[in-house]
């Protein structure tokens, strides 16, 4: 019998599915405070985040944009705190998440943001590393800043095969 397809097709991004892995930032709704005199409003608290024995930290990433289907070779996690990826421009990015599966990933998930919305990954959740789909691939991103290893990295012994459904 031949192997199993090593591929997983990309998703919409929703906050019930991103839910066990995540919060979904977005502005949906009415929002929690109108503030500014009016003239905004605010969609408060809306992340869970972590920095254990560290602080937060606000990064500048430029990343360069992947092509799909893409080979995803890595997901890794960050067992001292939680990462937000909160992209600069009115672009879409993908997302990959896996539920933990004794110390390694198990099932990739694969999702499509929309332009607007951001992620926050909760502490210790396998991810793919942050992976814009168009130039400008500029992201602020919050994770935690402190000593210690913060990373852990698995390696696919075989690449997975990411692509639109
Ligand atoms: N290494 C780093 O700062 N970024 C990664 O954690 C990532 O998820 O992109
Ligand atoms: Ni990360």
């Amino acid at each position: 019998m031949s192997a199993p397809e090593n591929k997983i097709a990309i998703q919409p991004i929703s906050a019930a599915g991103f839910a066990p892995f995540g919060d979904l930032l977005q502005v949906t709704g009415a929002p929690d405070k109108i503030i500014n005199q009016g003239l905004c409003g605010r969609y408060h608290d809306l992340a869970q985040m972590d920095f254990c024995d560290g602080r937060a930290g606000l990064s500048l990433f430029n990343a360069e944009p992947r092509a799909l289907p893409m080979a995803l070779t890595m997901m890794e996690r960050h067992p001292q705190g939680s990462q937000a990826f909160i992209p600069m421009s009115e672009h879409g990015f993908l997302v990959i998440v896996a539920p933990d599966a004794g110390g390694t990933p198990g099932t990739p998930l694969a999702f499509e943001t929309q332009p607007g919305q951001a992620v926050n990954f909760h502490r210790g959740t396998w991810h793919g590393v942050l992976t814009p789909l168009q130039a400008p691939g500029l992201f602020a991103v919050v994770d935690r800043i402190g000593a210690g290893a913060n990373l852990q990295e698995h390696w696919f012994e075989t690449p997975i095969v990411v692509e639109r459904s």
